[in-house]
């Protein structure tokens, strides 16, 4: 077949790539009917090898109905590389910045600014205060929270440790037992020995990252301080005041016996915790033996919601929405699990990382964006109730985002397979259908994919365990050809990571990117993925490498019955589970996949078990309980091996293509280049890509934009 050339494919690589993602957006009010939406967002910059991060701002005001008058945009695009953290003060006036600059010796050092809506008004070195070491301004610890009274700030950063100095440091000799006046006149404790120290961190994305500490800064005195009466052997995250900053509250994460991976594992052991800052005194709040996270009070300062689930198991559940009633502790899940939605009642469970901090509409309803199947959804919680209503459900735009709140206007952002982030405004009805919401756009998406058509196809496995679940396949085709037969076109199977994660119908580069260029590219839901039950999630363990194989071999056979795609040119795309998916499906599928092009795939099990940064995964999805001293048996070696992709290296046909994160902490690069010497051993044409600095997702900018572009000259080869 004549595919499009590499350039037209650099070309359409430059258009799509460029639209940016939105980190994050908020309302502030800044009249009586007129508000304020500041926006930062990332963007692919190929000339400059990185990501760029910029805000925007528009102003929205409200009519004498209280519904949208104008949106204004005054153009005012803002590059701000060097802020990690931004959060406006509770009342609008002040906003407080993480700044992370370099001096002129290229040291990195880090401030905290608080500037009005004239100029910077506070400005401090936080590095130089040395209380503590790097601030933390990732999505599993990070937070930057005012006081009520906006004369503090709360943050977590890198618990300070004691300078660990060489016995034969001879700086060091004299000030012990015959002089200690000299080690008396020391500012900081020194230890020897310990500069050796393995210090375990949380893995993935999250290296050098330790022990977590909250620290407070005083505006007025520019000191910070550490909280005394911290629980032991726990990484704090997530910090809160407590609505009379009497006192904060935090997820702590349990670092013994040893951290396990965070990133992507909402089930790690975990406490929520509030810490009386007088009394020095620290009480958990939830209940043990459980995972928790995202700590919120309501306005009313009445309620406290946080997120649970188990903490044994699958690494995306379906969580529980806990009320804790902040006078009487009284306790009470408000949102629970759900096994199996059904036509009459079809919210499939709660899938949430974080709350907004601004996620309540009133003192008993929080908004809240969650996995609905396969769209990203918006849905009104009533908290006293546990009633769920579906916000958003348009046929147009797939997935959508909650953003913030404020009175009743609603900032959220949308996108779908053929259309980048979409930043709109609503108002929530004050009566009736709270869901009818006249949603007004703030501006257009940068990428419309005009050429592209989606759809989503539910599919019913085959009679087997788990088969009264069902899951489902987001279909991407080039509009020119839907429908016309007489030219049968490619077809890229997509499966997707975790296996606990899934493919909404929002923005999809790469789908989006190859349909472009003339392919049908199915992305499969297999059962396992989250947003259809804890059923489906629960139905995989034990059955990696069968079900969610049938599943997507399944969806493929389902598309090319569509009569659209030439079933002697499909070609087969994941990374990492994904990646595992598709080398097991070359090798259970020899003849029918023409070509594979995988990322950090999974590919032995066993050989996982000790490396990586998150051995319980390999042990649950292999069917078997996780446990910390981890002593596996032959038999536990033998199933690992025989679920993986490497039992079936024998039948492998497909040319494959492999890249590699050389940094990967969760699967590391040796999963790749042993599955890629395998296939080399038995001439099976096979090419390997190391990406340095890299790590699992591989998604720094330059690495990203050569993996697409191998891709494509890899399957247009093979196909
Ligand atoms: C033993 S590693 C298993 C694969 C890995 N799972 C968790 O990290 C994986 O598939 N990663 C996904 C990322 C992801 C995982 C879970 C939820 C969302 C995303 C990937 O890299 O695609």
């Amino acid at each position: 077949m004549d595919f499009p050339s590499v350039e037209r494919a650099v070309k359409v690589y430059r258009e799509c790539a460029s639209a940016p993602s939105l980190s994050s957006a908020s309302l502030q009010k800044t009249g009586d009917s007129v508000f304020s939406v500041h926006s930062t967002w990332s963007q692919r910059d190929l000339e400059r090898e990185c990501n760029i991060k910029y805000r925007q701002t528009h102003i929205v005001t409200l009519d004498s109905n209280g519904q949208i008058g104008d949106v204004i945009d005054p153009g005012t695009n803002t590059e701000l590389n060097s802020e990690q953290l931004v959060r406006w003060s509770p009342s609008g006036k002040l906003k407080a910045v993480l700044r992370k600059i370099k001096d002129k010796k290229g040291d990195e050092k880090q401030y905290l600014e608080v500037w009005n809506n004239i100029a910077k008004i506070h400005n401090i070195n936080l590095t130089a205060l040395d209380k503590h070491g790097k601030v933390y301004e990732d999505g599993e610890f990070g937070c930057l929270e005012w006081s009520s009274c906006e004369s503090q700030l709360l943050y977590v950063a890198e618990k300070k440790q004691p300078k660990a100095v060489s016995y034969f440091d001879k700086s060091k000799e004299g000030g012990s037992e015959e002089n200690p006046e000299t080690d008396a006149k020391k500012k900081d404790p020194e230890v020897k020995g310990d500069q050796f120290v393995h210090r375990q961190d949380w893995g993935e994305l999250l290296v050098g990252k330790h022990s977590p500490v909250p620290c407070i800064l005083n505006l007025q005195t520019g000191q910070v301080t550490i909280p005394e009466g911290l629980p032991n052997d726990v990484s704090v995250g997530q910090a809160i005041w407590t609505p009379d900053d009497s006192g904060i509250v935090f997820t702590g994460w349990e670092n013994e016996p040893y951290r396990l991976g965070l990133i992507y594992c909402r089930n790690r052991r975990s406490a929520i915790y509030h810490l009386d800052l007088s009394s020095q005194t620290c009480n958990t709040i939830s209940i043990t033996g459980q995972s928790v996270r995202s700590p919120v009070f309501s306005p009313d300062a009445s309620k406290l919601i946080y997120i649970q689930n188990s903490c044994h198991g699958p690494h995306m559940q379906c969580a529980q929405l806990i009320v804790y009633h902040w006078e009487s502790k009284e306790t009470k899940v408000t949102v629970d699990i759900v096994q199996r939605p059904t036509e009459g009642r079809p919210f499939p469970g709660l899938y949430v990382g974080r709350f907004e901090q601004q996620c309540w509409l009133d003192n008993e309803t929080i908004l809240v964006s969650t996995a609905w199947r396969s769209s990203q959804t918006i849905i009104a919680i009533n908290i006293c109730t546990g009633e769920v209503t579906r916000l958003t459900n348009g046929p147009d735009f797939g997935s959508w985002m909650f953003c913030d709140i404020k009175q009743r206007l609603i900032l959220a952002c949308r996108s779908s397979p053929t259309r980048s982030a979409q930043l709109v405004v609503g108002v929530i009805p004050q009566e009736g259908d709270i869901s009818c919401i006249n949603w007004k756009p703030l501006h257009e998406s940068s990428v419309i994919l005009s050429d592209v058509i989606w759809s989503v196809i539910t599919l019913k496995p085959k009679t087997e365990q788990g088969s009264d679940i069902d899951f489902e396949t987001i279909i991407l085709k080039p509009k020119a050809n839907s429908g016309s037969q007489e030219k049968k076109l490619p077809l890229i199977v997509w499966a997707h990571g975790g296996p606990h994660s899934v493919f909404s119908t929002g923005y999809l580069l790469l789908p989006g990117l190859f349909c472009q260029l003339g392919f049908v590219i199915a992305c499969v839901n297999y059962r396992g993925s989250i947003g259809f039950g804890q059923a489906s999630i629960d139905s995989l363990p034990g059955f990696v490498g069968t079900h969610d194989v049938k599943d997507v071999q399944a969806a493929a056979e389902a598309v090319i019955e569509q009569g659209l795609v030439d079933r002697e040119r499909v070609a087969v795309s994941g990374g990492s589970h994904g990646g595992f998916l598709s080398t097991h499906m070359i090798g259970q599928y020899p003849d029918f996949y023409k070509a594979c092009i995988t990322r950090n795939p999974v590919t032995n099990l066993a050989d996982k078990l000790f490396c990586g940064d998150i051995p319980d995964l390999t042990m649950t999805e292999a069917g078997m309980d996780f446990d910390f001293k981890i002593a596996p048996s032959a038999e536990m070696y033998a199933k690992m091996f025989n679920c993986s992709p490497m039992a079936h290296i024998d039948k492998v046909r497909a040319p494959t293509l492999l890249m590699l994160g050389s940094d990967d902490l969760r699967v590391p690069p040796q999963q790749g280049i042993r599955y890629h010497e395998m296939l080399k051993a038995r001439g099976v044409k096979t090419r390997l890509l190391m990406y340095p600095d890299n790590s699992h997702p591989i998604n720094k900018v330059d690495a990203e934009a050569d993996c697409f572009m191998n891709m494509y000259t890899w399957i247009t080869e093979h196909l």
